[in-house]
């Protein structure tokens, strides 16, 4: 190099970053840090460098790895190449906030000497946190998935079993993405009638059809400069299916007189839990819809995946139940109970049986015999004394009123439900004995 060539210091270089930057060696010890690094973690000029990093972001005297979380810098050391993973990291007035680490290595004499760490904090931390509870491996790589690509236009298509997450997954890509102040719309193909469903997708003029006596909004112009979250794709009729992907190819969602359509910028996020893959061999879904929509497939996973999140997912809805928050902590044995159980109704049956749980602790404090899971018998008195299939054949307002609810609430099965007078578990009963019975 040249003498006279001066060179910035690799601190300069950093602050030139706006995200928290540091690089951190083999010791877990920082060895540089930017501005956006002080700031965030309130941490002195001069007092970083030589400190852990686990002691900063974490707050832990031992490495994340030690706490139950992968540390992207032993992945990094380890494997010599970048690691992504979701953290939660505790800002310089110690509140939570999940952040996206991109760690990079630095490689010297053949081995990797150091890691530099990019932090990204995640928009609105809290109520994210909120909309896709889970710090688990798998949820993680899922967050991942969703966040990387809540900014691109792509089709994302969610799979996963009933009741893992799947809408709440879509909610959480919208609110991840620059449409967050949009509307998020959703549409289930498996409540709606099939010939109301082409109306309800893209609207129709007066006139259209018999009782068409005004023109009316599609969901797709609905969920202008927003989401459409198209749950159940896969019980959408063929003949939509090729009306549903000439608008995911086109923009063209309503048609307007007799040669135009009125172009709406919409973001779609489509979720099924069947198999798309056998249904297109055996000709039951059109082949090339399924490669549109199948451009980027994330699964959520079944809860027996990662019972780990079994806590903090009961602690979350006892958060969200009036007055549930005097249950918390649970004790251990309820914890331990809570986690000893597959779930195979997923994250929707957890919270019902947080839900039943806290009914029958009554006044005091939830115990283990309070956790009841379907198989066995409960010598505690019943919530619902006349039992689910007696309730279903006493109460059920009928396929033909749980449609038009669902369809006056936009799909929002928490709105239908409480216009129908039933909980919002009891409407997924009937939805889901309606598709048994091909209502
Ligand atoms: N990770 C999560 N964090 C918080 N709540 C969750 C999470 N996963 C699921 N839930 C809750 O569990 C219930 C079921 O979730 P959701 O409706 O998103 O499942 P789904 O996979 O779309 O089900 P289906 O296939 O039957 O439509 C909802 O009350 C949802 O709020």
């Amino acid at each position: 190099m040249p003498s006279a060539l001066r060179q910035p210091s690799c601190r300069q270089v950093l602050d030139l970053l706006p995200e928290p930057f540091v690089v951190i060696d083999r010791d877990y010890r920082i060895v540089a840090a930017n501005q956006a690094y002080l700031r965030r973690y309130g941490v002195a000029a001069g007092e970083v460098e030589g400190r852990r990093c686990h002691e900063i972001s974490h707050r832990s005297q031992v490495p994340c790895s030690r706490n139950g979380e992968i540390c992207p810098l032993e992945t990094s050391m380890a494997t010599g190449r970048p690691a992504q993973v979701l953290h939660v990291h505790f800002d310089r007035g110690g509140r939570a906030e999940r952040v996206e680490l991109v760690v990079t290595p630095i490689v010297e004499g053949g081995e990797v000497a150091f890691v530099g760490e990019r932090i990204r904090p995640l928009a609105d931390p809290d109520d994210a946190a909120e909309l896709l509870v889970g710090r688990s491996q798998p949820m993680l790589e899922v967050l991942a998935l969703l966040r990387r690509v809540a900014q691109a236009q792509v089709t994302v298509l969610l799979t996963g079993e009933s009741g893992v997450g799947k809408e709440q997954a879509a909610r959480y890509l919208h609110h991840q993405s620059s449409r967050a102040g949009g509307p998020f719309v959703v549409v289930d193909c498996s409540t709606l009638s099939p010939n109301l469903i082409e109306s309800e997708l893209f609207g129709h003029e007066k006139g259209a059809f018999t009782g068409a006596s005004t023109s009316r909004k599609g969901l797709f112009e609905a969920a202008h400069g927003g989401t459409l979250f198209i749950d159940e794709v896969g019980e959408l009729p063929m003949e939509l299916q090729a009306r549903l992907l000439r608008a995911l190819e086109v923009g063209a969602v309503r048609r307007v007189g007799s040669t135009h359509y009125r172009r709406v910028d919409v973001r779609v996020v489509v979720a099924t839990h069947r198999d798309l893959v056998s249904w297109v061999r055996s000709g039951r879904f059109r082949a090339d819809l399924y490669y549109r929509l199948a451009a980027f497939p994330v699964r959520v996973p079944a809860l027996r995946e990662h019972l780990e999140d079994v806590p903090a997912l009961a602690e979350h809805f006892l958060r969200r139940m009036e007055g549930g928050g005097r249950f918390l902590p649970l004790a251990e044995g309820v914890v331990e109970r809570l986690m000893s159980y597959p779930y195979p109704g997923n994250v929707r049956e957890l919270r019902n049986i947080v839900e039943r749980a806290v009914v029958l602790a009554g006044d005091g404090p939830i115990e283990p015999e309070h956790v009841v899971f379907p198989e066995e018998p409960t010598h505690k008195p019943d919530p619902e004394p006349q039992g689910k299939g007696r309730l279903r054949r006493m109460r059920s307002p009928g396929p033909e009123r749980i449609r038009e609810a669902l369809q006056r609430a936009e799909g929002h099965r928490g709105r239908a439900a409480a216009e129908l007078g039933i909980s919002e578990r009891t409407l997924y009963r009937y939805l889901r004995r309606m598709r048994a019975d091909g209502d």
